[in-house]
C-alpha cells in the first residue's frame, strides 16, 4: 500500500479572509503604540454584540449589509495593498479577528517575512495559535465588562484569557463607560494576573473622549494601571477608515 501524498498547503491566493476595511496610513490611536503610523485591516465578524460597539457594520447584519459592509478578498491582494503602504506597523482589527485565526496566519507569517510588525486588536475570547504567536509583535487585548450587556460566560473566557497572557506578547487594554467598570476591572486583573493594564475611556466623539480620560486619570493612576486616549477620535472624530 503506498502513502497518501499530503495535500499541498493552499496558496496565499487560494486562502481568502472576510474583510470589512482597509485603511491607512493613519495613526494608531489606542494603546502603548498610541501615535505611531499604522495601517489597518479591519475584518468582519464579531462572536460577541457589545451595546455599544462602534463597528457594528462588521458583524451586526440586522441592521447592515453584508454584500456592502464585507468583502472576500485572496491573502495576497491583503498582503499586497499593505506592501504598498510605506508603514512598518500594520495593525489587524474587525470585529473580532481571531474567528479568522487560521486564514490570518498566513499574512501575518507573510508580513513578519516583509519585516512588518503586527499588533492584533482582540475581545480576548479565542486563543490564537502558536504559529500566529509567533509573528505578532502585541496581542492589544480588550476583555468586554458588564456594560457591554454580554452575558459574563460569553465575554470573560478563562482560557483564552490565560493563554493570551502566556503569550508574553499580550497587553490589556479596557474600554470604560461607567465607574462601576473600573470595580470589574480590579476583579479580573486580580482574577487573572492580567498585567499590564491600559484603560481607555469609550467614546466616538472628541468631547467625550476628553471628559472620560479627565474621569480615568486619578483612579487610573491610584491602581497602577496606565491611560489611553483614543487619538484618532480626537484628531478625527467617527470617521470611518480612520
Ligand atoms: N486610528 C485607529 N486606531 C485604532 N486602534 C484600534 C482601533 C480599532 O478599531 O480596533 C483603531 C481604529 O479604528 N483607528
Ligand atoms: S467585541 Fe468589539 S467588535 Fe465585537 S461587538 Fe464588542 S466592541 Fe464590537
Ligand atoms: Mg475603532
Amino acid at each position: 500500500m503506498t502513502a497518501a501524498a499530503a495535500a499541498p498547503a493552499p496558496t496565499n491566493a487560494e486562502v481568502t479572509l472576510r474583510v470589512a476595511e482597509l485603511f491607512g496610513p493613519t495613526l494608531q490611536g489606542e494603546g502603548p503604540s498610541a501615535g505611531q503610523r499604522a495601517v489597518f485591516v479591519r475584518l468582519s465578524g464579531c462572536n460577541l454584540d457589545c451595546g455599544w460597539c462602534d463597528t457594528p457594520y462588521t458583524w451586526d447584519w440586522a441592521r447592515f449589509d453584508p454584500a456592502q459592509e464585507s468583502r472576500t478578498l485572496p491573502v495576497q491582494a491583503v498582503l499586497d495593498w499593505i506592501l504598498g503602504r510605506d508603514t512598518d506597523l500594520v495593525v489587524i482589527t474587525g470585529g473580532e479577528p481571531l474567528i479568522q485565526h487560521a486564514r490570518l496566519t498566513p499574512l501575518a507569517q507573510a508580513l513578519a517575512a516583509a519585516g512588518r510588525r503586527i499588533e492584533i486588536e482582540t475581545n480576548g475570547t479565542i486563543a490564537p495559535p502558536d504559529r500566529l504567536i509567533e509573528c505578532v509583535e502585541r496581542f492589544n487585548v480588550s476583555p468586554k465588562l458588564g456594560g457591554s450587556g454580554v452575558p459574563i460566560g460569553r465575554r470573560i473566557r478563562p482560557a483564552a484569557l490565560e493563554a493570551l497572557r502566556g503569550t508574553g506578547k499580550a497587553v490589556f487594554k479596557f474600554v470604560i463607560g461607567a465607574p462601576e467598570d473600573l470595580a470589574e476591572l480590579a476583579d479580573l486583573q486580580a482574577r487573572f494576573g492580567l498585567a499590564p493594564v491600559w484603560v481607555m475611556p469609550q467614546g466616538t466623539h472628541p468631547a467625550d473622549v476628553v471628559e472620560g480620560l479627565r474621569a480615568l486619570a486619578e483612579p487610573t493612576l491610584a491602581h497602577g494601571w496606565n491611560l489611553s486616549s483614543r487619538l484618532h477620535v480626537l484628531v478625527w472624530g467617527d470617521q470611518r477608515g480612520r
